[in-house]
């Protein structure tokens, strides 16, 4: 990454778009302090978070990478492991798969929430990769952290789940501040601000509005995205 200098206020939906490697989960890494820059920094408030101590940092920051964790333990722990302190509160784990949308998912299991999710367990059971993210999705909802970032948190969802979470998701993390990646420009357009990556820089940035006026990057691919659904023609042909 070169050049890249934003700026994430308390409480904002921040969104990061921009195609395939252009740098999106690294610069989500760099936040959580999973790599360190090798120039310049990253600061919380005024702190550079090169100084502060790595564990509580993350401590501070829910986060949800493309490649989540699926353990091979119960969907308790799953949901619980995001707040280890809260991984035997049933009432709080329940809580955070309501609003992740996981609860259905779990109440059908043989054992409810203390299903193992392998199937290689007496009655375990594996989810679909859509149901996963469910459970990915409360691990990082029953974590208290001001800070909240989504890394392609609804590739999987159903058009279904997907709406209900992005319709919820100022009232999900109110008062928390919100880094959403994604591809799907439909959700990213009710962001306050969006950023858009290319090559490791940051090509434009601003509000959906404004992004579409200027006629750049952003505005050819959500048009090439928008066209995909809205013209009968333009889309691939299946044979
Ligand atoms: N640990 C690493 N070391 C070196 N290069 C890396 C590392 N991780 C990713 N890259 C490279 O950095 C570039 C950006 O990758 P990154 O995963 O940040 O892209 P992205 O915008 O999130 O892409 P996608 O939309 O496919 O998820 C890619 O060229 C990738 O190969």
């Amino acid at each position: 990454m070169r050049d890249v200098s934003l700026r994430i206020d308390a409480g904002e939906v921040i969104a990061l778009v921009g195609e395939n490697g252009s740098g999106k989960t690294t610069l989500a890494k760099l936040l959580c302090r999973l790599y360190l820059p090798q120039q310049g920094a990253i600061r919380w408030d005024e702190t550079d978070t090169a100084a502060v101590d790595p564990d509580g940092l993350r401590r501070s920051i829910a986060v949800i990478f493309q490649d989540f964790l699926h353990y091979a333990l119960t969907a308790r722990e799953n949901i619980g492991f995001g707040a280890i302190d809260q991984v035997d509160d049933l009432a709080a784990v329940r809580a955070a798969a309501v609003r992740s949308g996981a609860e259905p998912v779990i109440t059908a299991l043989p054992n409810g929430y203390d299903t193992i999710l392998s199937p290689e367990f007496a009655d375990g059971r594996d989810l679909s990769i859509g149901q996963w993210q469910r459970v990915a999705l409360a691990r990082a909802f029953i974590r208290d952290a001001p800070l909240v970032i989504l890394d392609e948190p609804t590739a999987a969802l159903d058009p279904r789940a997907e709406h209900d979470l992005f319709t919820s998701i100022r009232a999900l993390y109110t008062g928390r501040t919100v880094l959403l990646i994604s591809h799907r420009y439909s959700t990213v357009r009710a962001a306050d601000r969006i950023y858009v990556l290319s090559d490791g820089r940051i090509a434009e940035h601003g509000s959906h509005e404004q992004l579409m006026a200027a006629a750049g990057h952003y505005a050819e691919l959500f048009t090439l995205q928008a066209a995909a659904y809205t013209e009968p023609t333009s889309g691939p042909v299946l044979s």
